[in-house]
């Protein structure tokens, strides 16, 4: 089959993603869209996102890491699918659309993109690390040395041993000032390390704060993709107003043949 996609970036993480308001996609075919991700066989992307239509929203998100299979939020992709609305003309500079995790809100200002996130109620601190959901469950893990850590082998024996089949992503954390973090992500869906992950420096930020290394409520991430910013206020135990910033940029358009 034979179809036009486009291919994003939002600090590194990358996306093919498909408009597919006339529903061509064969949704259910888990090979064709990790042959589409995979990076020697087809375009190469961390996950692939279609537009559809939605009743009362700008549009519906649908999001598939690159293993092919359906996955939870992904922030980066937010980003990325709200500049691709407005290249296609849906919206002019706000969007509203809903993820699998519900209602979200984002404005569009050239190649920059402010998402709104899901409300974050529960953070479970232990001695070793800090677990909370942003729309997709993350593991906080502060390191030494972050530049030189061994990501992937130390990410994937996380996302295995302590949350087994279900798996969930996996953020290692150095402190560079007093609101500044480094990330580095291993996701899972994608079995690897990613240059940057949405959901993941979001927790992050709300895990420094929560835990004291931080007492600002915006919070600069350095990721190997480049920088995002998180801003928030904490309200009773929650998180609420929580934006995820950063550039996302259209890199090129094909055809899928
Ligand atoms: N890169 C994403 C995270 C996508 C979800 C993750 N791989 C999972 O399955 O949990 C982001 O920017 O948030």
């Amino acid at each position: 089959m034979e179809f036009t996609f486009y291919k994003y970036q939002g600090t590194g993480n990358d996306f093919v993603i498909i408009d597919n308001r006339e529903e061509f996609f064969p949704k259910k075919n888990t090979g064709l869209v990790a042959k589409i991700c995979d990076r020697r066989f087809g375009v190469g992307a961390d996950g692939l996102l279609l537009l559809e239509k939605h009743p009362s929203a700008d549009f519906k998100m649908v999001y598939y890491n690159s293993d092919g299979n359906l996955s939870s939020m992904c922030g980066n992709g937010g980003r990325c699918i709200s500049h691709f609305a407005k290249y296609l003309g849906i919206i002019s500079e706000e969007v509203t659309f809903e993820a699998v995790d519900g209602m979200h809100e984002a404005t569009v200002k050239n190649d920059w993109v402010s998402l709104k996130m899901n409300n974050v109620e529960n953070v479970n601190i232990s001695e070793e690390y800090i677990f909370l959901n942003t729309g997709s469950p993350h593991h906080v893990e502060m390191v030494s040395n972050l530049q030189d850590f061994d990501v992937f082998t130390c990410g994937r024996n996380i996302r295995n041993k302590i949350y087994g089949n279900e798996g969930a992503n996996v953020n290692f954390v150095e402190q560079d000032d007093a609101a500044i973090f480094s990330v580095r992500t291993y996701e899972r869906g994608v079995e690897n390390e990613t240059l940057s992950c949405g959901t993941g420096v979001t927790a992050v930020a709300i895990a420094m704060f929560e835990t004291g290394r931080t007492t600002e409520n915006k919070v600069l991430l350095k990721t190997p993709g480049g920088q995002l910013q998180v801003r928030f206020d904490k309200i009773g135990n929650g998180y609420k107003n929580v934006y995820l910033e950063g550039p996302a940029t259209q890199v090129f358009k094909g055809i899928w043949k």
